[in-house]
């Protein structure tokens, strides 16, 4: 069993979040890669996921109440300092359209997003339905970690969350 989270982020809370979700993968014994969607919409194998994926992880930030898109990740570009974003190239979103499953692949969805009461909207929500539509078998449902606004960083204690839940997942994925 292999594990594949795959993260986009624009000011490093979704990736800090997709590193502590892999690491509760690990801590429940499966072998997992981390990586930027980036790596996976430029290179030869866009579209297709390595072979040995056998749990595909899908975060990415909330923006305009679901996934990002090419223009809400540029009104991010110009909030972010020098040091720039994360995800430069297409997103989530870009990415779920070119994407083959195979079928009953188990799948799950997190995303981060500001911790504001009754705050409709979640790119996991939206990113779960497209995983469910290419024929993804949802092992949990999607979830929500929280931010502070937009820049401002995760909320206290939402890494030892991440954590729980990449363990959580490694649990669901071994049930049958
Ligand atoms: C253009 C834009 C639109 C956003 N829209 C929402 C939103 O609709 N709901 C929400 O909860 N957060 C929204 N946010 C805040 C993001 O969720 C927050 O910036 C993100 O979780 C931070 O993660 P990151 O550091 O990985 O980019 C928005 C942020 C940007 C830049």
């Amino acid at each position: 069993m292999t594990a594949l989270v795959v993260y986009e982020s624009m000011y490093g809370s979704t990736r800090a979040v997709a590193e502590a979700v892999g690491e509760g993968l690990r801590e429940g014994r499966v072998p997992v890669r981390v990586v930027e969607v980036g790596a996976l919409t430029s290179g030869p194998e866009h579209g297709a996921l390595p072979d040995d994926v056998t749990l595909l992880v899908v975060g990415g930030p909330t923006h305009a109440f679901g996934m990002s898109r090419e223009s809400t990740r540029a009104d991010a570009a110009r909030d972010a300092t020098e040091a720039g974003v994360v995800s430069t190239g297409p997103g989530v979103r870009e990415w779920l359209d070119g994407l083959h499953l195979p079928e009953r692949l188990p799948v799950a969805a997190f995303d981060t997003k500001v911790a504001k009461p009754m705050l409709p909207g979640s790119a996991a929500k939206a990113a779960a339905k497209r995983l469910r539509a290419l024929g993804g078998r949802p092992v949990t449902p999607p979830h929500s970690f929280k931010v502070l606004g937009k820049t401002e960083g995760l909320v206290d204690g939402e890494l030892d969350e991440a954590r729980s839940w990449g363990k959580g997942l490694a649990v669901a994925t071994a049930l049958p």
